[in-house]
């Protein structure tokens, strides 16, 4: 099965979302799957989920410090309270709306790299950009590799368009193809594509080659939704 991780974004309570893990994590254990599945929770809903181990829950975001004084954020010694090893870095909500730049996503990279964690490491291009072209595309994308340490072992990559988040608007099939086997030649790294997945077009899209999986947001949110967009791939290799 390809690897399928839900983006919670600003969605759910600790109360929505402890029931949303246990009603995902019933479905696993009972259907005896054992690929692995994300959940990326608010931090507020952040628990000690007594799940199967291929149920993984990962922060959207986190400082690259242990603690101190960085006033709204969280760091390493609140996700060490929940045992959590797993991080979205590079989102472009976080990019492009909370301004985060290619240095401090870098330095967030290299501090929980350095951890071991668990990286989901995101990029995608505006849709200026993608009307420039796939060359012009690729060379945005591999901006956001600057000072990213491409060959860590705890990597996989989700190559999100920005014009594809939020929006219904779907990459087409070979947009999706296209930049994924330019990516995948430069960097070996399981590769997930995000931005409109849903739950009757998932199978398609983990189909396409180079396509290893997928992260979603909107469509996920439901827990029976997100429980069929696992029903519908895994069967899948
Ligand atoms: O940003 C995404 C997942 O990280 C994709 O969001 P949507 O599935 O809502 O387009």
């Amino acid at each position: 099965m390809p690897i399928i991780a839900s983006n919670f974004k600003t969605n759910h309570t600790r109360k929505s979302t402890s029931l949303f893990i246990e009603k995902l994590n019933n479905y696993l254990q009972s259907n005896d799957i054992k690929d692995e599945v994300y959940v990326f929770p608010t931090s507020t809903s952040l628990d000690s989920f007594n799940t199967v181990s291929n149920l993984l829950l990962g922060v959207q975001n986190a400082y690259p410090a242990k603690n101190g004084s960085f006033t709204g954020e969280i760091g390493l010694e609140q996700l060490e309270e929940f045992d959590i090893k797993t991080i979205l870095i590079g989102h472009s909500e976080r990019r492009h709306i909370l301004g985060e730049t290619q240095e401090e996503i870098a330095k967030k990279y290299e501090f929980y790299k350095n951890l071991g964690f668990r990286i989901i490491y995101c990029i995608g291009e505006p849709l200026e950009i993608k009307n420039a072209g796939l060359e012009k595309t690729l060379e945005y994308i591999y901006e956001q590799f600057i000072d990213i340490d491409t060959n860590y072992s705890n990597l996989i990559l989700a190559y999100e368009p920005v014009w594809a988040i939020g929006t219904g608007v779907t990459a087409t099939n070979d947009d999706i193809g296209s930049v994924h086997k330019a990516i995948k030649e430069k960097i070996n790294k399981p590769l997930l594509y995000g931005g409109s997945v849903k739950v009757e077009n998932v199978k398609e899209i983990c189909k396409i080659e180079n396509v290893d999986g997928a992260l979603i947001g909107t469509a996920s949110w439901k827990i029976e939704d997100f429980i069929k967009i696992i029903e519908n791939t895994k069967d899948l290799k």
